[in-house]
């Protein structure tokens, strides 16, 4: 089976004001993979998919996309094919659901397929939906594009476990059906439950990576790692 490589980092540097923040990271993607990226707050692990989403320039090194060099820029990288849910709730609070789903380029019927718990609330202006559908709304608006490559970025923050299954079960769903996607998650279990591999940032700098199955058993280690790095708990 030939597998085919849609995101390829190698030595890739970026940060703020020309000063680095994450360091020489090699990173790559493959048609249906998901890949998750953990760490502790301050890792860079939103400064990554902030570069491979073409929002921060390479300091050094290089992101070779869909078998070429990737294009400068967030909107050149998009129209290539990359999505990006970012880490702020991006839903059009003012507009109705339908409405936000009828921006961009998004087939509303699919968005609905994937999360038909929204197909009663499409009158419904957004910010008057939980933050769950607000999620499930900002995930089927950009699965709809049809997107070649997902980046996510705290799809779950302040969710409850079960949405947070809900909306990483969707993510897994599109992946099985060839998106390759990039997800920073906090709920490292449940992340872990859906990601084919992991990569574990402290710093700035890849710690650990592989396998979900071969990382797996180090998930407790990986966690007591993220409560070292925060420091002595102040009592
Ligand atoms: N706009 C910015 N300008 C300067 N430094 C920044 C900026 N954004 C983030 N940083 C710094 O870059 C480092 C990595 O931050 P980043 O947000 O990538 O980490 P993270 O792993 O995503 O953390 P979190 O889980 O808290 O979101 C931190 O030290 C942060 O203070």
């Amino acid at each position: 089976m030939t597998v085919t490589v849609l995101l390829e980092a190698q030595g890739l540097s970026a940060g703020y004001a020309g000063r680095p923040v994450v360091k020489d990271l090699d990173l790559s993607v493959t048609q249906g993979q998901v890949v998750v990226l953990l760490g502790p707050n301050g890792a860079g692990k939103t400064t990554t998919l902030l570069a491979l989403a073409g929002e921060l320039p390479a300091l050094q090194g290089s992101v070779a996309l869909f078998g070429g060099p990737a294009p400068a820029g967030l909107h050149r990288r998009a129209r290539s094919g990359v999505g990006f849910v970012t880490e702020e709730r991006s839903v059009f609070m003012e507009m109705t659901v339908e409405e936000n789903l009828r921006v961009g380029r998004a087939d509303a019927g699919q968005a609905l397929e994937l999360f038909p718990e929204l197909r009663p609330l499409l009158r419904r202006r957004a910010g008057l939906l939980s933050g769950g559908e607000q999620q499930m709304l900002t995930l089927g608006r950009a699965l709809a594009r049809t997107p070649r490559l997902l980046l996510i970025d705290e799809l779950s923050l302040g969710l409850a476990p079960l949405v947070v299954a809900r909306l990483l079960t969707a993510v897994r769903a599109a992946a099985d059906d060839g998106v390759g996607v990039v997800l920073v998650e906090q709920h490292v279990e449940q992340a872990m439950r859906i990601a084919d591999h992991v990569y574990v940032m402290q710093r700035g700098a890849v710690v650990l990576s592989g396998p979900t199955a071969e990382v797996a058993d180090r998930v407790a280690e990986i966690e007591a790692s993220y409560l070292e790095a925060a420091g002595p708990v102040a009592s």
